[in-house]
């Protein structure tokens, strides 16, 4: 017997989450499949411990840096524990129990799309007026020779660790090797981030690159760009069993644990998408329209779109996602996305870098500031005052398309600009701003400022 719902999702990560929330509170009956645990992968493996491990790293660095205090103690049995309550053990027992009292049909298990708006689970073919694949992504397959014979890490394990290694080796200079590697480092361990690019995060500035690996070399990261691992054995070393890596400019790293931080793949192998007629893009990922549509009552959000790899992307796709479903037409608009790196300082970018403006023909112009030079706040923060920020503006409309801040706190006030690209604030509304004295978001107001004097 077929049972029948207004929507099922499949994959309840965040992205999942929010749209079946939204379209309980819109009153539609709905079911959600997910294989692993609700709430997917930020939940679990990835912003929430990354960032609750951080914390207490960045809070004694941040000490160091305050006068009158001194270097806390930092308990790792005590974070790990933190850490363990923050990613709820593992247990989604109680998402399971909210989603069940609020109407949802819930179950544990993996779907298969068997046609249009047919889903197959656990032996069971549940229909729908609409389906919404939130499957998520996964760490990239790497292809490098004796790879299968060393144990390789994910974020999963890297988030979940329970004890500090002493050498960790990490593939992948993005956001997750250099936020793992920082708080690694800074728990002691000697750390090596191997990036194939000729920059760390490689798609945004390479200023912002250039700055983040002198940050982090600083810190005691040893980062070597522009090189790829093509060989990697097991060994048994001074230290016992060891693992070397052969990078491609003939040298070599030894390291006790090797993490595949490349990047992520959307997931729709389990998907047997074929049945709804959908052949996955490039990318590996589930193509939709400014609607999120990916067919006829067939709708994407989250990783598996492939749009932004970001929670807070995924959440805001769930959202048009379930109000499309509720017959409130809505368009994604992907304007000014903030995208942080949660290191000390934070890193912090929003909207275009000065190559991608200049690739869609804007004629840019950038202002720069070092924080300490020019404002009161970084001084009033710490005693080793700290910061660099850019504003880039487009010369002709004078409105600001792109901004990035290597600072304390610049994951919070970089959203001040996010919300002025978004909103095609010009640099003179910007400069004509009042802002909080002494804050970082003065940076804002003065950078305009100076861009406004730039182009007179
Ligand atoms: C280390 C790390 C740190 C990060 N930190 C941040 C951060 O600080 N801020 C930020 O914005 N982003 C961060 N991200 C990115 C963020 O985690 C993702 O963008 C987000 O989790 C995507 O949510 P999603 O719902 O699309 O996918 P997921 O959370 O991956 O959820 C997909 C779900 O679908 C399930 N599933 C898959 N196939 C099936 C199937 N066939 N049937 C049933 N269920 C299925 C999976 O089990 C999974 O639970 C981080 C990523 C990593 C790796
Ligand atoms: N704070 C956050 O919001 C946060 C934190 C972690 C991850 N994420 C998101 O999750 C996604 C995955 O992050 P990620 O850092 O794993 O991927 P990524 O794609 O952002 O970065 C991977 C990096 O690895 C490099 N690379 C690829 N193949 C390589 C190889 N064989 N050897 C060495 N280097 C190689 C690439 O040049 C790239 O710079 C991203 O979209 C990211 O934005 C977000």
């Amino acid at each position: 017997m077929s049972e029948h719902f207004d929507a099922i999702v499949i994959g309840m990560g965040t992205g999942g989450e929010a749209t079946a929330y939204r379209l309980l509170a819109g009153g539609k009956r709905i079911a959600v499949i997910e294989k692993e645990l609700i709430g997917g992968e930020c939940a679990y493996w990835a912003c929430i411990p990354s960032k609750t491990l951080l914390r207490s790293t960045e809070a004694r660095a941040e000490a160091e840096r305050t006068a009158g205090l001194t270097r806390p103690g930092l308990e790792w049995t005590t974070l790990r524990d933190y850490r363990d309550f923050m990613v709820r053990h593992l247990d989604d027992t109680g998402q399971v129990d909210g989603l069940r009292k609020l109407g949802a049909t819930v179950i544990k298990a993996t779907a298969r799309l068997v046609g249009p708006g047919k889903v197959e689970v656990q032996g069971r073919t549940l229909t729908a007026d609409h389906v919404v694949i939130a499957t998520g992504a996964a760490p990239s397959h790497l292809s490098i020779a004796g790879l299968a014979d060393v144990p390789v890490w994910t974020n999963r394990q890297t988030t979940t660790l329970t004890r500090i290694p002493e050498r960790v080796t990490f593939l992948g200079g993005g956001a997750t090797g250099i936020e793992l590697g920082h708080f690694l480092t800074r728990m002691g361990s000697q750390v090596t981030i191997v990036q194939r690019g000729s920059r760390l995060l490689d798609r945004e500035d390479p200023a912002l690159g250039d700055l983040i690996a002198e940050l982090l070399t600083a810190d005691g990261i040893d980062v070597r760009t522009g090189v790829r691992a093509h060989t990697v054995r097991r060994v048994s070393g001074r230290r016992g069993e060891e693992i070397v890596v052969e990078l491609d400019d003939g040298t070599t790293v030894d390291t006790d644990v090797l993490v595949n931080a490349t990047g992520r793949t959307p997931c729709t192998a389990s998907l047997n998408l074929e049945a709804v007629g959908v052949r996955p893009g490039s990318r590996g990922h589930i193509e939709v329209d400014e609607n999120c549509r990916a067919g006829d009552g067939l709708w994407a959000v989250g990783d598996v779109t492939g749009v932004a790899l970001f929670t807070h992307v995924a959440t805001y796709q769930g959202r048009v996602v379930a109000d499309n479903i509720l017959g409130r037409p809505r368009v994604a608009d992907y304007t000014a996305v903030p995208r942080v790196v949660f290191t000390q300082p934070e890193i912090a970018a929003v909207g275009l870098t000065p190559a991608s403006a200049r690739g869609q023909g804007i004629d840019i112009v950038a202002s720069t500031l070092q924080l300490a030079d020019e404002i009161a706040r970084p001084y009033t923060y710490e005693t080793d005052p700290y910061g660099t920020f850019t504003l880039i503006a487009d010369r002709r409309r004078r409105t600001l398309v792109g901004a990035w801040a290597v600072a304390p706190l610049a994951g919070e006030w970089i959203n001040t600009a996010a919300l002025a690209i978004r909103h095609h604030l010009t640099i003179d509304d910007l400069a004509d701003g009042i802002v909080q004295f002494p804050s970082y978001t003065e940076a804002l107001t003065l950078a305009a400022d100076k861009l406004v004097s730039q182009l007179q």
